[in-house]
Protein backbone atom coordinates (compact mmCIF):
# COMPACT_ATOMS: atom_id res chain seq x y z
CA UNK A 1 0.00 0.00 0.00
CA UNK A 2 1.31 3.48 -0.87
CA UNK A 3 1.44 5.85 2.09
CA UNK A 4 -0.71 8.96 1.73
CA UNK A 5 1.53 12.05 2.03
CA UNK A 6 0.64 14.00 5.18
CA UNK A 7 0.89 17.78 5.24
CA UNK A 8 3.29 19.51 7.64
CA UNK A 9 2.34 21.02 11.01
CA UNK A 10 0.79 24.46 10.63
CA UNK A 11 2.86 27.41 11.86
CA UNK A 12 1.26 29.08 14.93
CA UNK A 13 0.17 32.22 13.03
CA UNK A 14 -1.59 30.17 10.34
CA UNK A 15 -3.30 28.03 12.97
CA UNK A 16 -4.49 31.11 14.87
CA UNK A 17 -5.87 32.62 11.66
CA UNK A 18 -7.62 29.36 10.79
CA UNK A 19 -9.13 29.03 14.28
CA UNK A 20 -10.63 32.51 14.05
CA UNK A 21 -12.64 31.14 11.11
CA UNK A 22 -13.69 28.07 13.12
CA UNK A 23 -15.40 29.61 16.17
CA UNK A 24 -16.64 26.25 17.50
CA UNK A 25 -13.05 25.02 17.82
CA UNK A 26 -10.24 25.93 20.18
CA UNK A 27 -6.81 24.57 20.77
CA UNK A 28 -3.19 24.89 19.86
CA UNK A 29 -0.54 23.18 17.79
CA UNK A 30 -1.03 19.96 19.78
CA UNK A 31 -4.69 19.60 18.80
CA UNK A 32 -7.93 21.43 18.11
CA UNK A 33 -11.02 20.65 20.16
CA UNK A 34 -14.76 20.90 19.94
CA UNK A 35 -17.63 19.24 21.80
CA UNK A 36 -20.86 18.20 20.09
CA UNK A 37 -23.87 17.66 22.34
CA UNK A 38 -26.76 15.58 21.03
CA UNK A 39 -30.20 15.01 22.56
CA UNK A 40 -29.38 11.55 23.91
CA UNK A 41 -26.87 8.71 23.83
CA UNK A 42 -28.19 6.94 20.70
CA UNK A 43 -28.09 10.24 18.81
CA UNK A 44 -24.51 10.78 19.98
CA UNK A 45 -23.54 7.32 18.71
CA UNK A 46 -25.29 8.04 15.40
CA UNK A 47 -23.41 11.35 15.14
CA UNK A 48 -20.16 9.47 15.64
CA UNK A 49 -21.09 7.07 12.84
CA UNK A 50 -21.79 10.01 10.52
CA UNK A 51 -18.36 11.43 11.39
CA UNK A 52 -16.83 8.02 10.72
CA UNK A 53 -17.91 8.20 7.07
CA UNK A 54 -16.44 11.69 6.68
CA UNK A 55 -13.22 10.51 8.35
CA UNK A 56 -12.96 7.57 5.99
CA UNK A 57 -13.49 9.84 2.97
CA UNK A 58 -10.62 12.03 4.13
CA UNK A 59 -8.56 9.13 5.50
CA UNK A 60 -8.22 11.31 8.57
CA UNK A 61 -9.76 10.42 11.91
CA UNK A 62 -10.81 12.33 14.99
CA UNK A 63 -9.89 11.34 18.53
CA UNK A 64 -13.24 10.97 20.26
CA UNK A 65 -14.26 10.81 23.90
CA UNK A 66 -17.97 9.92 24.14
CA UNK A 67 -19.55 10.87 27.45
CA UNK A 68 -23.29 10.10 27.63
CA UNK A 69 -24.67 12.42 24.91
CA UNK A 70 -21.61 14.57 24.23
CA UNK A 71 -18.77 13.86 21.85
CA UNK A 72 -15.52 15.52 22.85
CA UNK A 73 -13.43 15.75 19.70
CA UNK A 74 -9.73 16.37 19.31
CA UNK A 75 -8.21 16.72 15.86
CA UNK A 76 -4.50 16.23 15.40
CA UNK A 77 -2.44 14.66 12.66
CA UNK A 78 -0.67 11.95 14.62
CA UNK A 79 1.87 11.22 11.92
CA UNK A 80 2.84 14.91 11.80
CA UNK A 81 2.89 15.32 15.58
CA UNK A 82 0.57 18.32 15.47
CA UNK A 83 -2.22 20.19 13.73
CA UNK A 84 -2.19 20.29 9.94
CA UNK A 85 -4.45 21.43 7.11
CA UNK A 86 -6.09 17.99 7.25
CA UNK A 87 -7.39 18.74 10.74
CA UNK A 88 -8.84 22.03 9.54
CA UNK A 89 -10.58 20.27 6.66
CA UNK A 90 -12.01 17.62 8.98
CA UNK A 91 -13.17 20.37 11.36
CA UNK A 92 -14.96 22.17 8.51
CA UNK A 93 -16.69 18.96 7.47
CA UNK A 94 -17.74 18.16 11.03
CA UNK A 95 -19.15 21.69 11.35
CA UNK A 96 -21.09 21.16 8.12
CA UNK A 97 -22.72 18.09 9.71
CA UNK A 98 -23.20 19.67 13.16
CA UNK A 99 -23.39 23.46 12.86
CA UNK A 100 -23.76 23.82 16.64
C1 LIG B 1 -2.40 5.03 6.54
C2 LIG B 1 -3.31 6.15 6.96
O1 LIG B 1 -3.36 7.13 5.97
C3 LIG B 1 -2.84 6.79 8.25
O2 LIG B 1 -2.71 5.83 9.27
C4 LIG B 1 -3.73 7.92 8.73
C5 LIG B 1 -5.13 7.49 9.09
N1 LIG B 1 -5.83 8.51 9.87
C6 LIG B 1 -5.15 9.40 10.60
N2 LIG B 1 -5.80 10.27 11.37
C7 LIG B 1 -5.16 11.14 12.14
N3 LIG B 1 -5.85 11.99 12.92
N4 LIG B 1 -3.80 11.21 12.13
C8 LIG B 1 -3.05 10.41 11.37
O3 LIG B 1 -1.82 10.50 11.37
C9 LIG B 1 -3.73 9.46 10.55
N5 LIG B 1 -3.08 8.65 9.74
Amino acid sequence: MTAVPRPPRLPPDELAAALSGLPLWSGDGEGIRRSVELPDFPDAVAALVRMAFVAEQLDHHPDVDLRWRTLHLTLVTHSAGGVTELDLELARRIDALFPG
